[in-house]
């Protein structure tokens, strides 16, 4: 029963662990065992030391007493007695800190599994690409990175180990009665085998469906706070708290539910054990006292029996709990073996160092894209832009914009057709290199809980920060007299997601950005109607600055004024170029229609 699961968990724990990993294992096997037998010696060494204490003519009475007060010389048996009780409490002492090492040992071994996978996951997750991220739960997604290797290492892993090493001891201590009495052995193997076998029958499924279902409840959980936090306002404007919180409640009331029968599953071992043994001691006794004629045979029997029951009960119990657990943390192996299988066929995406040479144009070659539902959403598109040119993209929405975006950035793959800068064609091979020559402003920045000078220089240690280069990015983005003037300077921190600053302001925050990081060429995604009139004309002043920087900018726009700069305004419809304008032949009224 617990035979196939046991073997198959190890058989796949070991198939995806680094060769590092494997040799670890056996130690932190080898030191989990030498654990327990130390605890076992532990808990023999007080028994004689008692009873000596209380009775003193044991040391003669005992065969080994005798033998070890003979051999090691002693004339005085109060001298044996105290000499004994030091020898067992400096063991008792260097056990506890052996004890403490191997906890440790076993700790650092579990805890270096969880970040090893959730290292390797963070980077495979990043690998998915764009549109992986667009249509999955990201709450799913980091509950994948961070959950589920923790469950594997501090859950399957663990009690994998447990599992093993508790199977040894008890194997161990069953040799033990089986050499003092092997009739006690008979009568376990009769009352803990059959209900151990019953018992985890019955649970097995409940334990892994029950997490089963937790590790889908979580994500949705998560999923559903996110949204009503983020969403605040709109939840508030809507008048739908009471719908979200209802979805909250009823996730609660579920995994309330699931977590309260996971504790009683936990639990039963113990309880069903402890009565099988008991019902045992019941029957056996009921059974002399009513059948037989002589019964001090099994009086002795009996106590025994209690007596083992009482060292193998435990460990029983430990076991069938261990069992539980690798049955129920089943489905974190399901995510990791996965995952590690993908990883293997996609692990080859390379970085290139190359620098890539733009001093002429980038070009847009007879570029074709559909997403998975093969509607094609750009068909055949030519486009060139002169480096130090500003263009403008307009079209309804729906009409390809962000997508073409999406493309340039290398978030998306053309089906047909390329990227070109000067003569180098964008492949996945150079994509690093020419993301160094890109910086993107979104409609909506995203902005670190940090300070103005940490979300300019984005992802730069603070101590590594150039601050002039903060200052000049600030200036050409319109956005250092702001700054200046904030309490702390460039060093004031702006609130979780920019929560201190308008939303002109943020796009400000991501223009000086894409300056720090020395970019060539801006894709600016204007907002639609987030700025004011004032806000909206230094934005476009700053645009008119970079464009005097000799920066090449790509500006997917919303408003007839953003435009006024550019040398060209591209229209896209049904993912055609359908016209190229010049600002003074636009008018505001083909934009908004
Ligand atoms: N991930 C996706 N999967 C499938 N279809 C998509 C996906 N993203 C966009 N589309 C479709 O591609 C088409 C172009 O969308 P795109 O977002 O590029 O338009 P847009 O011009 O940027 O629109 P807007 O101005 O509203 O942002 C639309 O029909 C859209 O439904």
């Amino acid at each position: 029963m617990s035979r196939n699961i046991i073997f198959s968990t190890i058989q796949r724990i070991y198939n995806i662990l680094p060769p590092s990993f494997r040799k670890q294992s056996l130690w932190v096997m080898v030191l989990l065992f030498l654990n327990s037998i130390l605890e076992l010696l532990g808990l023999a060494a007080i028994f004689p030391i008692i009873t000596i204490m209380l009775q003193e003519n044991a040391v003669t009475e005992s065969k080994y007493l005798s033998m070890a007060y003979n051999i090691l010389g002693f004339t005085s048996i109060k001298a044996f007695i105290v000499s004994l009780a030091v020898f067992v409490l400096v063991f008792i002492i260097l056990k506890n800190i052996a004890s403490l090492l191997i906890i440790r040992k076993q700790a650092s071994y579990t805890l270096s599994l969880y970040k090893y996978f959730s290292s390797h996951l963070f980077s495979y997750y990043y690998r998915k690409g764009f549109l992986f991220f667009k249509s999955n739960n990201p709450n799913k997604i980091t509950r994948n990175i961070n959950s589920i290797p923790s469950e594997f290492s501090n859950s399957l892993v663990s009690n994998l180990l447990n599992f093993i090493n508790e199977l040894l001891i008890l194997i161990l201590i069953v040799i033990g009665i089986l050499l003092y009495d092997p009739l006690v052995i008979v009568l376990l193997l009769v009352f803990v085998v059959p209900i151990f076998g019953i018992l985890y029958r019955s649970v097995k499924n409940k334990a892994s469906s029950i997490q089963n279902e937790l590790n889908e409840l979580n994500p949705k959980i998560g999923k559903n706070m996110f949204q009503s936090i983020y969403g605040y306002v709109d939840v508030q404007m809507t008048n739908t708290e009471l719908y979200f919180k209802k979805i909250h409640d009823t996730y609660l009331h579920r995994a309330t539910l699931l977590k309260a029968k996971d504790k009683v599953i936990q639990q039963a071992p113990t309880k069903v054990i402890e009565s099988a043994m008991i019902a045992a001691i019941v029957l056996v006794a009921l059974y002399g006292t009513l059948f037989l004629e002589n019964q001090s045979h099994l009086t002795g029997l009996l106590t025994i029996f209690a007596l083992a029951a009482y060292r193998v009960l435990p460990s029983v119990n430990r076991l069938m709990i261990a069992l539980i657990g690798i049955k129920g943390y089943q489905y974190t192996l399901e995510v990791i073996t996965q995952i590690n299988q993908e990883e293997v066929k996609e692990a080859a995406v390379p970085v290139s160092e190359q620098i890539i040479p733009f001093q002429n144009e980038i070009k847009i070659s007879d570029l074709s894209f559909a997403y998975d539902n093969k509607k094609p959403v750009l068909q055949h598109i030519n486009l060139s832009i002169p480096i130090g040119a500003s263009i403008g993209i307009i079209g309804r929405s729906g009409s390809g914009k962000s997508t073409l975006i999406n493309i340039l950035l290398g978030f998306l793959y053309p089906k047909e057709g390329y990227i070109s800068v000067d003569d180098t064609v964008v492949t996945p091979d150079n994509l690093q290199s020419f993301r160094k020559l890109i910086g993107y402003v979104q409609q909506d920045v995203y902005v670190l809980d940090a300070t103005i000078a940490e979300n300019v220089a984005f992802g730069i240690p603070a101590s590594e920060i150039d601050l002039s280069k903060v200052e000049h990015a600030l200036k050409s983005a319109s956005m250092l007299t702001f700054a200046s003037q904030l309490p702390n300077g460039i060093h004031t921190r702006i609130g979780d997601r920019g929560s201190l600053l308008s939303g002109g302001q943020k796009q400000r925050i991501g223009i000086a950005r894409a300056i720090y990081s020395g970019a060539k060429i801006l894709v600016f995604d204007e907002a639609t109607s987030a700025l004011d009139t004032q806000t909206e004309i230094e934005i476009t002043e700053s645009i008119k600055a970079l464009s005097e920087e000799n920066i090449t900018m790509l500006i997917i726009a919303h408003r007839y004024t953003t435009l006024k700069y550019c040398n060209a305004i591209i229209e896209l419809e049904n993912g055609l170029v359908k016209q190229v304008h010049s600002y003074d032949s636009l008018s505001e009224k083909a934009l908004s229609s």
